[in-house]
């Protein structure tokens, strides 16, 4: 679709939109920090301070940072971007973005930006220009604010500006169904018919940081703008920091069905027999053949068979037993093959064998077993594992993530806690209040161990295990699962773990699962999106992750392809987490059968027939790679990878991704030979001789390689771009 074509089907609707603003759903900040001005007519909207008002309380990212800029700034930037977005009321999403035009003469469109997603960098502030239209580089009309602009709009379709239309969430039009996947969460706090929820945004979206207050929402300010820890810190909120987050997410569905809900193991599952495991350090247990073998409890066998576990798994056969003989373990086993149950089993095991403090109502916890991971999502998910396994037991697993109301992760703590999933920030902000005490852990299990370990998480895993209480590494027992391990965090795992822990290397070389085809496709930025509806209209209902590397791209290609009248909805870090989690729920039962995300999805995620993964962006590391194509060819089920090379920004990544490649006996394109030949990089090995594992060992002193054979000094760091907790 042309530009043109964008605004006309935008224009006609914008002037129906705007008088829907209601001034009086917004409040100010009383530091100034984010939303300092309210709008005094709905005809602000158009210029002024309003618009910025609306911005940052539509959920527009960072509000922080953006709402410190001075008065002139912020009304340039207004009236940059009023025409991109408002839309409100009925299809909106799609046409508050439609209205976006790309004026950088490329059909795809995508702004050329750094993947950097900082919000302070100038170059991000590139952008939507007026009435959403894009402009490269230094123009000042588009810089800045612009872009922001365009997305801020589009947020706001969602966020205040849903009431639109009295169809906004009834109309029977695909695409707001779609819309209602991917924008509708704050509309029942505004329309007062939701569900009793006044969520409030953690992850920035101008919300939680200080920038919005919906209808019914309840915000406390915080004391300033540095009140909020960076998130690449971890930080969550806590009662001083900031706005309450009063989100409180709905509770899982009790009844046993549910719970063992389960989906088929593959054809593939059994070819799991003949992959390559080794076992390294002293004196390791042999590996079990059999769920009887490992001589479980007979409740334990019950929730296994009626989760439809028959056989076990290579990583499960060797880890069980090893944890079972209390050793420390570091694990790393191809995506999707089982690792949850590996740590979670054992531990049960040894919980119902030692016996557990019985689960009653007490202001202070002590649990036995804390499980970290990095995604909210993802801990939910190893939750609602741990809840299966446990199921008719007297342990009780408790979740708690950030993005959620504080005082929900404390009731359900004080009601009785045995196995505490948790993201990091509010597993230290609960620890910190006083709700868990530490005496009592035995076990401390790092999933996407690797993750955890780097820069991001790792000093908030230091700082756990130096918490008051904490006992020392050999008075607990430490378990570290992930599908890929670079040498470097192996070093800084040893911190965490007694000097003889076991090291099981689990799959084929480059730690990519066989069961799913890549495919690399060398696409250039600007026809990506052209190359993604048509790889979208082939596949066809078929649900399939898209990835790409920012936030504001997954808003961008999620309105997109809304547009293109594909069914999608969209995850990453700004957004809300009733959004996120809505969004996983669409995409899970298939209402949307798009997701696209950034790298907050690309981890542990075990979502039920997924059958593509789309790097629309490749990530900037290999091993990332290898856990986005992991979201598909799950437990013994095929899947499909395609990535899209870009020329221009992806060659650092040609050598590990023939290695991977070719490792999981793929085809290699010649195109792509060529760059990893002329790319050299000394000490690369392209051969898969010699490194037979997904990771190896490090204390075997055998191999520099990581997962693909690639040094993790030579891999460029990781862009951040998300809030992963
Ligand atoms: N022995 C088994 N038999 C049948 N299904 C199993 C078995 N073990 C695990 N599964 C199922 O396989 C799926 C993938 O498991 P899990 O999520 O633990 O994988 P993972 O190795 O942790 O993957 P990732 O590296 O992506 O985090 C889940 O749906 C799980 O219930």
């Amino acid at each position: 679709m042309g530009d043109e074509d964008w605004e006309a089907e935008i224009n006609p609707h914008m002037s129906s939109y705007v008088p829907i603003f209601e001034k009086d759903r917004y409040s100010s900040g009383e530091n100034g920090d984010n939303f300092n001005r309210t709008p005094t007519s709905s005809s602000e909207m158009d210029d002024g301070p309003s618009r910025r008002d609306h911005f940052m309380k539509s959920g527009f990212a960072s509000g922080r940072n953006f709402g410190n800029r001075d008065a002139g700034e912020s009304n340039k930037r207004d009236n940059t971007s009023t025409m991109g977005g408002f839309g409100v009321g009925k299809s909106f999403g799609n046409r508050g973005f439609s209205n976006s035009k790309f004026e950088d003469g490329d059909s795809s469109g995508f702004w050329r930006e750094s993947s950097n997603d900082c919000e302070d960098n100038p170059t991000r502030n590139r952008g939507f220009s007026k009435r959403g239209g894009y402009r490269d580089g230094n123009n000042s009309e588009a810089s800045g604010p612009s872009r922001r602009g365009g997305r801020g709009s589009f947020r706001g379709c969602r966020g205040g500006f849903g009431l639109g239309s009295p169809n906004n969430d009834l109309d029977p039009d695909e695409c707001m169904q779609r819309t209602g996947g991917l924008f509708g969460s704050r509309r029942p706090a505004l329309s007062g018919t939701g569900n009793g929820d006044t969520s409030q945004s953690r992850s920035g979206s101008g919300s939680e940081r200080g920038g919005y207050k919906g209808l019914n929402e309840e915000v406390i300010t915080g004391s300033g703008k540095n009140s909020w820890k960076s998130e690449a810190e971890g930080g969550e909120s806590s009662d001083t920091q900031g706005p309450k987050v009063t989100y409180i997410p709905p509770p899982p569905p009790e009844d046993e069905d549910s719970i063992f809900a389960h989906y088929q193991t593959g054809i593939n599952f059994d070819k799991y027999d003949t992959i390559l495991v080794e076992v390294s350090g002293h004196d390791a247990p042999p590996a079990i053949l059999t769920f009887e073998e490992a001589n479980l409890c007979q409740t334990l066998n019950n929730n296994i068979a009626k989760a439809g576990y028959t056989k076990l798994t290579p990583v499960q056969k060797y880890s069980i037993p090893i944890i079972l003989a209390g050793r420390d373990l570091m694990a790393c086993a191809q995506t999707g093959s089982g690792k949850t149950a590996a740590f979670l089993l054992p531990i049960l095991a040894h919980m119902m064998h030692d016996g557990i403090t019985a689960s009653r109502f007490k202001e202070l916890q002590e649990p036995e077993c804390i499980i970290v991971a990095p995604t909210r999502e993802l801990v939910n998910q190893i939750y609602l594992e741990a809840r299966k396994f446990s199921f008719g037991t007297c342990v009780r697993a408790v979740v708690i993530y950030g993005g959620t109301q504080l005082g929900h992760s404390i009731r359900q703590i004080v009601q009785g806690c045995n196995i505490l999933c948790a993201t990091p920030g509010r597993l230290m902000d609960i620890i910190g209040k006083e709700k868990i005490g530490l005496k009592q852990i035995k076990y401390l299990v790092l999933d996407e161990a690797d993750r955890m370990l780097d820069m991001g998480f790792g000093p908030e895993m230091k700082k756990l295990i130096s918490c008051p209480g904490m006992p020392s590494k050999e008075q607990r027992q430490t378990l570290m699962f992930s599908a890929t391990f670079p040498e470097e965090i192996q070093r800084l795992a040893a911190e965490f773990l007694k000097s003889n822990y076991l090291f099981v290397a689990v799959g084929q070389v480059g730690g990519a699962c066989r069961d799913v085809q890549q495919t690399v496709l060398q696409v250039g930025q600007f026809s990506k999106r052209e190359k993604l509806v048509e790889i979208l209209r082939n596949i066809g209902d078929e649900r399939t992750m898209v990835f790409v590397e920012t936030k504001k791209k997954a808003d961008f290609i999620a309105t997109f392809l809304c547009q293109e009248k594909i069914s999608t909805t969209s995850i990453h870090g700004d957004r809300e987490q009733r959004e996120r989690e809505q969004a996983l729920g669409d995409f899970r039962c298939g209402k949307c059968p798009v997701l696209v995300a950034t790298s907050v999805a690309a981890r542990g995620l075990d979502i039920e027939n997924v059958q593509h993964v789309i790097n629309f962006d490749l990530p900037s590391t290999i091993d990332e790679y290898v856990h986005r194509i992991g979201r598909t060819g799950r437990c013994g089920n095929t899947g499909r990878a395609i990535s899209f090379f870009d020329l221009e920004s992806d060659n650092h990544l040609a050598q590990p991704l023939v290695k991977v490649l070719t490792d999981a006996q793929q085809d290699v394109p010649a195109w792509l030979e060529e760059i990893a030949f002329s790319t050299y990089i000394p000490g690369f090995s392209g051969s898969t001789r010699g490194n037979v594992f997904a990771s190896v060992d490090t204390r075997k002193g055998k191999s520099s390689l990581n997962t693909a054979g690639f040094s993790s000094s030579q891999a460029p760091n990781p862009v951040d771009d998300e809030s992963w907790d």
